[in-house]
């Protein structure tokens, strides 16, 4: 714990003792479940119930049996309880590693998108983007299937009819929650607050690594969906992982949240009976209202309104009612935030550029107007900062590039298409690009990509086999690989693929 002084600093205040890996973590999480000295076998529910010898799931209660092996790992403790199901933390029993395993129980109102969430979670796991929690495995679990049986997996292109079926997911275990984080600097708050604009900064930076996962996620056509703050996770070292990408849209987050341009989505989905409305619906003007909400939060319990109060244009702009209104981009949005940050606050004595004061609130623009309502209250990106962060340029396909462009340009109009989820024109920008330079490795996987999102599912594997000539040594590629043969329902060779990503993972 932080002493109250100033030299207080943030990362050591997260460590515990390295000769003491089997103290109570820290934060306030709940010892371990004592296996060993446990004499009979419960469900990890609310209550917990008996559970006979073998059994891995109550029958009742539908949650996990302390102690119960789920393959490789033994169950250990409930984490807690999501939307759409619960989370446990687990043991890997040789490496002896602790991951958290993720159960869906069969849901109708979101069954019929687990096969759309899995394909999520894959394509976002090949990103490997270190803000973005490692998601090992996507699967459906058959529980009364007798252990060691497999079962092929099920038709890829028809929704999941069957009852007796769960989702389940295996990432890794972060120490931390963004509650956690929270309930222990309120602990330290007088001394954090003595330190002023350099905690600021410390939560900026973790603001922004959520910054770059989503915008990594929005380049490939993805948005969160449910930025909640049990999907913010952390470690000691101040690293910040968001989690959930591909299964956080398959339930609507509730307020303060759900973006407002939502709301309608949200009532559909009740009365409908399904999530597809809502699935649908999210973009990445959504995201960025969540995470603006978040970061609101994470400032007002933490800071004095005056050491954060000149950031308030900012979130404001990103908090907009009308999605149109907010930034083009999570990019830009962070970029606004961390520059209005580092100006001087009034509160020591200097005065702030009347950047967003000028915003006529009664104007609402229709969509599209937003670009031009941006310039005028901000100076646009300059041009380096857009090199560095291609997903902000606007491109407009007229105007874009001759034919004589290098393939970097084309490879880079590619992902604009792809970004805005025109995956056809995508693919003729990647070929471009090709034609201009056939060994370039990146290119044939975003033409996977773009395949594989336009579901022509042998176009992506041959354009994966072709990335995987150029090189082998990528875990993702192979990974990738996998995803299209299992799309074809080539489910034996997807499995050979998924193992040598795991071998070069290893
Ligand atoms: N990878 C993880 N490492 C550590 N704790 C986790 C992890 N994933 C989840 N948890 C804990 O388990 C709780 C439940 O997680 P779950 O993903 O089911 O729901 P959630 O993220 O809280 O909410 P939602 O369903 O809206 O996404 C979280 O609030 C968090 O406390």
């Amino acid at each position: 714990m932080g002493k109250h002084t100033s030299n207080f600093t943030y990362s050591d205040s997260f460590s515990t003792k390295s000769d003491d890996r089997h103290a109570t973590p820290p934060f306030g999480m709940q010892p371990q479940y004592d296996l060993q000295r446990s004499t009979t076998i419960s469900c990890l529910g609310h209550p917990s119930h008996p559970v006979q010898t073998g059994e891995v799931i109550c029958r009742s209660c539908g949650a996990l049996a302390a102690g119960a092996h789920l393959g490789i790992y033994q169950i250990q403790q409930l984490l807690g309880r999501g939307r759409s199901g619960n989370a446990y933390l687990a043991q890997h029993q040789r490496s002896k590693q602790a991951v958290v395993i993720k159960l869906f129980a069969p849901d109708p109102v979101s069954m019929g998108l687990w096969e759309a969430a899995r394909r999520e979670v894959r394509t976002i796991t090949a990103l490997r983007h270190p803000s973005i929690l490692p998601n090992f495995s996507c699967t459906a679990w058959y529980p009364k299937l007798p252990p060691g049986t497999t079962r092929p997996l099920p038709d890829l292109t028809a929704p999941y009819i069957e009852q007796d079926v769960y989702l389940l997911t295996l990432c890794q275990y972060a120490p931390i929650t963004l509650d956690h984080f929270l309930a222990h600097y309120q602990k330290s708050k007088r001394a954090i607050q003595e330190q002023g604009p350099r905690f600021l900064g410390y939560l900026l930076s973790l603001i922004a690594q959520a910054g770059t996962a989503l915008s990594a996620a929005h380049a490939h056509g993805i948005a969160h969906g449910a930025l909640v703050p049990g999907n913010i996770l952390l470690n000691n070292q101040g690293h910040l992982w968001v989690a959930d990408f591909g299964l956080a849209r398959l339930h609507t987050p509730s307020a303060p949240y759900l973006p407002p341009e939502l709301y309608g989505v949200r009532d559909a989905c009740l009365q409908k009976g399904t999530m597809t409305p809502f699935w649908e619906a999210i973009t990445p003007a959504g995201d960025q209202y969540m995470l603006a909400t978040l970061c609101q939060q994470i400032l007002s319990q933490l800071l004095l309104p005056a050491d954060y109060e000149h950031l308030q244009p900012i979130l404001q702009c990103a908090l907009h009612q009308h999605p149109a209104r907010r930034f083009a981009s999570i990019d830009i949005f962070i970029h606004e935030l961390t520059e209005q940050a580092a100006r001087p606050s009034h509160t020591t004595g200097h005065s702030l550029r009347p950047a967003f004061e000028v915003l006529p609130q009664q104007d609402q623009p229709s969509s599209g107007e937003y670009s031009r309502g941006y310039v005028q209250l901000t100076p646009p990106p300059s041009e380096a900062y857009e090199k560095q962060h291609p997903a902000t340029a606007n491109y407009s396909l007229a105007s874009s590039l001759p034919p004589s462009t290098p393939a970097d340009d084309w490879e880079k109009l590619g992902g604009k298409f792809f970004t805005s989820r025109d995956y056809e024109s995508a693919v003729n920008a990647y070929l471009q690009a090709l034609e201009l330079d056939v060994n370039k490795y990146s290119c044939w996987l975003a033409l996977g990509d773009a395949y594989f999102a336009l579901e022509r599912y042998s176009g992506a594997l041959g354009a994966y086999e072709r990335a995987a000539a150029l090189n082998s040594y990528d875990p993702g590629v192979w990974t990738n690989l996998g995803t299209a043969l299992d799309a074809l329902g080539r489910h034996k060779e997807a499995l050979i693929c998924y193992e040598r990503a795991d071998q070069l993972n290893a």
